[in-house]
């Protein structure tokens, strides 16, 4: 894995869009901020071919989103594919929500979109697989995660980030998992959506996908688990500025001395 690219990263502070969700905007702005990329966010369908322009990938997160924005996003998504600036999205709640997929599917229809990154939930609706969602949360399921995340993949010509407690990474074929050794990102509304705009950040400055979303993964997950090490007592509430810091003060060494995957 090339965990230089973190480097590369802070090197080239490459511009990422994001459209965000209001619950978790700020973690996510400065999660970017803090690992070395520039944020801009965007609500407005007016300005969407001048941000896609000044910027290097679009993440998309389907938080909270309404009608209005769902036109920004089909016009920002269009401009990204005609100017070949990378999309990642962020599917949040598909699998608990009809309507949300049923928009997340049109959107995949019509939009190549270089990584999908959700959960568990989330990944095995948009595969048409059986699985019990619960609200933004990946809920329960006994299929196999590898093969939902393959099937997607290979469906929509993408790679695919399952996130849980092991990162499952495959681009329809090769599969990379990223081992997470603390739970505290579950006590963080907004983990995944962190994770997310951070592989938005990878693919700016790394054209292999595959390469770019492991390298993001890692990264994180060892940012958070150097943060549970340094807790005394584990505390949701402060595990998300901390974990801010450590995506500031991560450095290649540390994830290559961490970092569990294979
Ligand atoms: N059971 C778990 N143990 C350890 N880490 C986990 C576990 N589940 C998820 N994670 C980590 O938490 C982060 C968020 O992933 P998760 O699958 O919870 O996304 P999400 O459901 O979209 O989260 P959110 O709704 O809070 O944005 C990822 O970095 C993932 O690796
Ligand atoms: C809690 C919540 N509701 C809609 S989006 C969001 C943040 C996690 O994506
Ligand atoms: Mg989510």
């Amino acid at each position: 894995m090339k965990i230089e690219l973190l480097d590369k990263l802070r090197q080239k502070n490459p511009i990422a869009f994001n459209i965000s969700n209001f619950v978790t905007v700020q973690d996510v702005a400065n999660g970017i901020n803090a690992i070395g990329a520039s944020p801009i966010m965007s609500e407005e369908e007016n300005e969407s071919e001048a941000m896609v322009n000044i910027s290097h990938s679009v993440t998309v997160n389907l938080g909270a989103f309404t009608e209005g924005q769902l036109k920004q996003i089909a016009a920002v998504t269009k401009f990204a594919n005609q100017y070949h600036k990378p999309i990642v999205l962020d599917p949040v709640a598909v699998g608990a929500v009809k309507y949300r997929l049923d928009r997340c599917n049109e959107l995949l229809d019509n939009v190549d979109v270089a990584v999908i990154r959700g959960n568990a939930g989330e990944i095995a609706a948009l595969a048409d697989v059986e699985w019990q969602a619960k609200g933004i949360d990946a809920g329960e399921g006994d299929a196999d995660l590898e093969a939902i995340a393959k099937a997607l993949a290979n469906k929509r010509n993408c790679v695919v980030v399952l996130s849980g407690k092991t990162d499952i990474i495959t681009n329809g074929q090769a599969v990379i998992r990223v081992y997470n050794n603390t739970d505290l990102f579950k006590l963080h509304v907004g983990s995944g959506d962190m994770l997310s705009s951070i592989i938005g950040t990878f693919v700016a400055i790394e054209d292999d996908y595959f390469e770019a979303a492991q390298v993001a993964a890692t990264v994180f997950a060892t940012a958070g688990e150097i943060v549970a090490n340094q807790m005394q007592v584990p505390l949701a509430g402060s595990f998300g500025p901390q974990l801010i810091d450590e995506l500031h003060l991560i450095s290649v060494a540390d994830v290559e001395h961490t970092a569990q995957f294979d």
